[in-house]
This record gives C-alpha cells, structure tokens and sequence, in this order.
C-alpha cells in the first residue's frame, strides 16, 4: 500500500541539488578551533611550500597550515595547474572609488568558468591564539610569512606585493604580507581537517574582483587540486565589472555594511545598499500567500522604502528555502490543498525575487523543485526546459561527485520517464479521487 505522503528517506532519489550533502559540523571560530585542538590535536602550525611536482624547484604557494593537513593533501606535489579559458575573458583595471577591478572584456555566459587560478599564499581563518606574542595574535603568522616569503618565486612575490591592503601597518614586512593576505583572502575549505577547515587563499587575478551585494560570479574553491575557480553567476556582459560576494548576503543590508566596513574598510554603493531606481519585478508576484510589501508606487526613490523591501526580499529567498521540502511533501499527499499551480508559483516567484536581489547563486535549487514538479505532473517539456536549465549550470558542480550529478541528470532529461519523480502528482491525485468515490 503506497504511503499517504513521501517518506523523507525516499528524497535521495531527488539527487542533487534537492539532496545536498550534510554539510561537516566543523569549528568555524578561533574559540571553537581551539577547543577542537586542545581535546584531541595538535595545533602547531607549520609553513608548507607546494609545488606541482616532488622534484619541482620552483614553489607556487606558500601554505601555512595546521599540522592535522600536514600529510593529508599532495604528498607528491599538487600536479600541473587546472586549465582555463584562453585567452582570459577578463582585463584587470582601475575602477573609480575601488582601487582596480576585474571587468569582461567580452560577453561571459551564466555558469561559464572565467578563471581557474591557483593561490600565492594559503593561511588558517582563525589562527593560533598567541597572547605572549609582542605583535599580538596575528604576530605568529607575521613571523612565519616573514621568513618563508623569500621561498615564493621573484613573479610570485612581485604579483603579491602590488596586491591591495586595507590592513593597518605598522611597517614591519610581516605586517604587511599578513594584511594583504587578510584583504584578499577568499575562503578555502580543506574539509578533511578535523580542527579547523577554513582557510584564506590569495590570488594574483581573482583577488582583484571587489564586493557587490548582487554579485555576477561566484568562487569555488577546488581543495584536491589547490585552485580556485572564478563562475559567471548569470550573463556578464563585455565591460561590465566582474564582482564576488565578500560577506553573507541574505544578512540585511545594515548588517551587510558594518560587516564589510570593519573586515574591508569600504562602505558598499552597490545598487541593492544606495538604490537609485525604484527596483521592479520582472513580472507581478502571484502566489497568494508568499507576498512581499508593496513597493512605492511614486517615481520617486524613497531610499530606505527600497532597503527594506530587499532586506524582506533576502529573507523570504533563504526562507522559501527552508519551506522547500516541506511544500513538495505536502503537495504530494492524497489529501494536499496546494493546487499544481501553487507548487509551481511558489518556486517560479522565488526566481523573480533572487533576480531582483542579484542572488542567482542560490536558484539551482528553486530549477531542481520545478524540473521534478513537472516530472510528477508527467509534463515531458516542463521538465526538460528546467533540466536544461539546470545542466546549463553545471559549472556549479564539480570534481568526481560534481560529473556524477551532472550525469544523473543529463539521463533524466534525455528519458524523462526514468526521473524519480515521474508521475508521482498524477498517482496520488488518482488515489485521492479513488478515496473520494469510496
Ligand atoms: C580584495 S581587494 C579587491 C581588489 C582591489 N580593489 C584592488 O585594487 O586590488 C578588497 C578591497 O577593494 C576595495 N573594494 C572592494 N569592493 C569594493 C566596493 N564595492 N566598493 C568600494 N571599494 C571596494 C576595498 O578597498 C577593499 O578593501
């Protein structure tokens, strides 16, 4: 006898990105880190120089790394580095009221790679409380840049010191290769450190992209292979500035800025923080119960009107979220009150909303719910058209797991009938019609 709702342990056959892997339960705070170290490891830090080969002379990255990762990764180098595009889709250039910037240099499209580039200097997030050390906590890290930084090739080192630093000096070269590895440091997670996995990598190219709150390209950080990849979020178009994300932007403006100010020391003007135009949907929101305020209906920017309808924008995004599951589980319930085209609102309005904020990073998800809704309702051209969709993206997934996700649904679009869940709205809502007579 067929279960009333789906069971939640039938959601695996959804794949990705339906089905996301648990994310590990690690330390993400110097405090945390330091109670992992002190229960079980240790938590000296040590200055490995990665090359590509054993025999190589020549040292692409200095890493400075807690001595758990010390022979997990490369013991035999880290090999030849990752291809990309050529020639570069991109030219570094001064940008008015933030130093330099990367900007296109011809059309990019959604989900293309721009740049795979491997880091100069790798360092811990949160590093080793040191309160004995003259220069305090970051005096640790200052010494060991100091003495290793000559290891670095002239290019390298040259291609470090014209980085930007936001950083307050007080001259020593320690201080100053630690705030430049503070300003540009992206995050990097080696997830197979059971004290702290977050790392900082800087890099000559994509350390040049600044902040905006509705960024057009995303990184992604590739931990077997030390390189970092620059995606296209959605279409870049030839001049336009290619921008990353720098702090969590489902946050709310205000906090947006305060966390930006004291990491970056910059105040963001980016559309969604100083609006100069009243923000307009694509198209009317027409869900009955996911509403968002209205927006003015002047000409007239009204400045902290438009705030704060974003603000209530980011939060429904991660808030449809987190009803996601919920919904489509309801949805396929004999006794469901959602009708088809509710299910189907709920996900296409969340992608007007995401455009308008400039959050295209997060719709893989919001694609996935409507591929498989249409799957349920046996629609065959619903299902390829967000498929496709879908497939289009796949640079968002990568490495072994990535080209298996990709497969899944590659095969799926192909054959629609073999997706998990073909049919499965149609046979309830015949069980539910059979309840009825009976
Ligand atoms: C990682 S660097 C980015 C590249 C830098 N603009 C350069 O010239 O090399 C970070 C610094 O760039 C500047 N920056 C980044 N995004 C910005 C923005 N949206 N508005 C103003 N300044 C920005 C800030 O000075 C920040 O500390």
């Amino acid at each position: 006898m067929p279960s009333s709702k789906t069971n939640r342990t039938e959601l695996p056959r959804f794949g990705w990105p339906i089905q996301v892997k648990p994310e590990p339960c690690l330390p993400t705070t110097p405090e945390e880190a330091e109670a992992a170290f002190s229960a079980n490891g240790d938590r000296s830090v040590a200055v490995r120089a990665c090359r590509e080969s054993f025999q190589s002379t020549s040292v692409f990255c200095l890493w400075i790394v807690y001595k758990d990762l010390l022979n997990e990764y490369a013991q035999q180098g880290w090999g030849p580095p990752p291809e990309f595009p050529t020639p570069p889709p991109f030219s570094i250039e001064p940008i008015t009221g933030c130093g330099r910037g990367m900007v296109a240099n011809r059309v990019i499209k959604t989900g293309e790679t721009i740049l795979v580039e491997r880091p100069i200097v790798m360092h811990p997030a949160a590093v080793p409380l040191s309160p004995d050390h003259p220069r305090g906590m970051w005096g640790v890290v200052e010494d060991m840049y100091e003495v290793s930084f000559p290891h670095l090739g002239e290019r390298e080192r040259s291609l470090y010191m014209d980085l930007w630093n936001c950083k307050q000096l007080t001259g020593t070269l320690g201080n100053q290769l630690v705030g430049i590895a503070r300003t540009n440091g992206l995050q990097s997670t080696f997830t197979r450190s059971k004290h702290l996995p977050h790392y900082g990598g800087v890099y000559p190219n994509i350390s040049r992209c600044n902040h905006s709150c509705g960024p057009n390209a995303t990184v992604k950080f590739d931990e077997e292979k030390m390189a970092m990849r620059l995606l296209a979020n959605r279409t870049i178009s030839a001049r336009e500035q290619i921008t990353i994300s720098y702090t969590v932007l489902g946050d709310p403006c205000a906090d947006r800025q305060d966390d930006l100010k004291t990491k970056y020391v910059f105040t963001c003007a980016c559309k969604h923080c100083k609006p100069t135009k009243r923000s307009r949907p694509s198209r009317p929101l027409k869900h009955p119960y996911w509403n968002i305020p209205n927006q003015t209906t002047s000409d007239q920017v009204d400045v902290e009107a438009e705030i704060y309808v974003s603000d209530v924008r980011r939060d429904q995004i991660s808030d449809r979220l987190s009803h996601a599951e919920e919904l489509w589980e309801e949805w396929l319930s004999p006794l469901s009150k959602q009708s088809d085209r509710d299910l189907l609102q709920f996900h296409e309005d969340a992608l007007v909303i995401i455009a308008q904020e400039g959050m295209e990073f997060t719709r893989i998800h919001d694609i996935a719910y409507l591929a498989h809704a249409c799957a349920a309702l046996e629609d065959e051209g619903g299902f390829r058209r967000w498929g496709n969709m879908l497939i289009s993206l796949s640079g968002w997934s990568q490495g072994d797991e990535g080209g298996l996700q990709m497969k899944t649904w590659q095969d799926w679009v192909r054959e629609p009938k073999t997706s998990p869940a073909w049919g499965l709205r149609v046979q309830t809502r015949g069980m539910a019609k059979g309840k009825g007579k009976a």
